[in-house]
């Protein structure tokens, strides 16, 4: 499989896997894209279905990515497979399994990973990814992270300990839970290097976009790239749509509709690839927080980007975004892979004026039928209310990011948007998010084992304005020390 940018001019060469892995974001600003979806029959569907119940979430890795993989060798990658879908890594050989909830809705339990969030699914894999790239090459990776909350933690735990990688996390100063924070401020080690930026999340995502940019930084001081506009990311998601869509139906005619939280559109997108390549999937809910930017387009065919002062700080603070980094990769398939036309609308329109319209376009008229996508949004007093409903019928604790994706499925199946099997994708524990679980229940949810020590741990992070030169020079004084 080769890779080509959202906004490459045609003559640009594609690249392979383990280049766009180390690289991340492209040198035009865009992002990696595969060159065509591979397409899967009703027999590969059926025989992934057996793979993954004989043998478990890895092998079912295994076979995914090596659709999307052929410069490493396939025994190599069975075993980074392994070794990140371990039994000790996510406690069970199913890695993802499901609850049958109330309102005919399934939850799919993807938080059962070393930090208690969805992105433990891509990143222990991205872990054994790079390791094993850099130990061919003998290179180090110097790794620029954005976070919310979540794939902050979720980088450190995955990295630590690998020979030749620095984290350096921008995280948005104050806008964390103190969970979130001690989970990530708490690790005492030279190569993590939490930066506390003064800014929202889409700061710190600039800013890292920023520092991407400047190839000659880049290539100096081996700048790689953890958040979701690295298309492995995405790639490991796509495995558990397929584990959701065996589980909840396994007949190659039954098709599952997905909701799911929805912030920097990464994990939505890796349903659509997964419903790209032919797993059936009939809708993907794009579920948001009071920062519904995407809503917003879904419903109107508006894209209109927020400023850090017009982002909400919210009770589902992860998804806390207003400039959805993958939803440029969306446009890219809705636009027919134009790459003039992306550019034309993500750098000249956006750039200028901080908004695009493709309402009165025939690809916007036919998005929902041509390619499922629903949405919806949810309030504070909402994720209050769908925490609470769930407790109550049916003793299970969800976090409230799971609680917007929870409230707009249950709408979208009483307003017959959308039929069963429809599946909720559980993005967090509610350890993580304890004042909003008291808030609604009045109860601490329980702190599970592994965790127990974390709001104990020290405090270590740097405090920094939101200006790329500042974070620059902090990346040069470690690297160069
Ligand atoms: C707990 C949680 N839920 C949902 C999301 C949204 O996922 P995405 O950014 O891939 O849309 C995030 C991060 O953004 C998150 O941390
Ligand atoms: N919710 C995320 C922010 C989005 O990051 P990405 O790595 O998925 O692009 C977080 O918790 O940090």
């Amino acid at each position: 499989m080769r890779y080509i940018s959202t906004r490459g001019v045609p003559t640009d060469q594609p690249r392979t896997f383990t280049d766009i892995l180390l690289a991340g974001l492209a040198p035009d600003g865009g992002l990696y894209m595969p060159v065509e979806y591979p397409q899967v029959d009703a027999d590969t569907l059926l025989s992934w279905s057996k793979i993954f119940r004989e043998e478990g979430y890895a092998a079912l890795a295994f076979e995914v990515m090596r659709l999307y993989i052929d410069d490493i060798p396939e025994d190599d990658l069975r075993a980074m497979c392994q070794r990140a879908y371990s039994v000790e890594n996510f406690g069970s050989r199913e890695v993802s399994p499901m609850t049958q909830l109330s309102d005919h809705i399934w939850l799919l339990h993807l938080s059962n990973g070393p930090t208690a969030a969805f992105k433990d699914m891509a990143m222990q894999m991205l872990g054994q990814l790079f390791e094993y790239v850099l130990d061919k090459t003998a290179k180090e990776l110097n790794i620029l992270g954005a976070t919310s909350g979540d794939t902050g933690s979720s980088a450190e735990y995955a990295m630590l300990g690998k020979g030749g990688i620095r984290v350096f996390m921008l995280t948005p100063s104050g806008r964390m839970t103190p969970f979130q924070q001690a989970q990530m401020y708490g690790i005492d080690d030279p190569a993590i290097i939490n930066i506390a930026l003064d800014g929202v999340f889409d700061d710190c995502q600039d800013v890292v976009k920023a520092i991407s940019a400047d190839a000659d930084f880049k290539q100096r001081y081996s700048i790689g790239a953890v958040n979701s506009i690295n298309w492995a990311r995405l790639l490991a998601q796509v495995v558990y749509y397929v584990a959701a869509w065996i589980q909840a139906s396994g007949t190659p005619g039954n098709k599952v509709s997905f909701s799911v939280p929805t912030g920097n559109f990464g994990d939505v997108f890796a349903g659509h690839v997964a419903r790209s390549m032919g797993v059936p999937i009939d809708q993907l809910i794009v579920a948001t927080n009071e920062n519904n930017v995407l809503d917003e387009f879904y419903r109107t065919g508006i894209y209109r980007v927020r400023s850090s002062e017009q982002t909400f700080k919210t009770s589902s603070p992860s998804m806390d975004i207003s400039k959805a980094s993958n939803f440029e990769r969306f446009v890219f398939d809705l636009v027919g892979r134009d790459q003039a036309r992306v550019r034309e609308l993500f750098v000249d329109q956006l750039g200028t004026r901080g908004e695009f319209s493709l309402a009165d376009t025939r690809e916007f008229k036919d998005a929902r039928r041509k390619f499922g996508f629903l949405s919806g949004s949810s309030t504070h007093a909402d994720r209050i209310d769908s925490i609470q409903s769930v407790y109550r019928h049916d003793r299970v604790l969800i976090d409230p990011h799971t609680a917007d994706a929870w409230k707009v499925a249950r709408d979208a199946l009483r307003g017959g948007a959308v039929e069963q099997p429809l599946v909720v994708l559980e993005t967090a524990l509610a350890v993580k998010f304890s004042e909003t679980i008291e808030e609604a229940l009045g109860i601490m949810p329980e702190v599970p084992e592994r965790f127990a020590s974390v709001m104990d741990a020290g405090r270590h992070v740097v405090d920094l304005p939101n200006d790329p030169e500042a974070v620059k020079a902090l990346i040069r004084e470690v690297v160069d020390s």
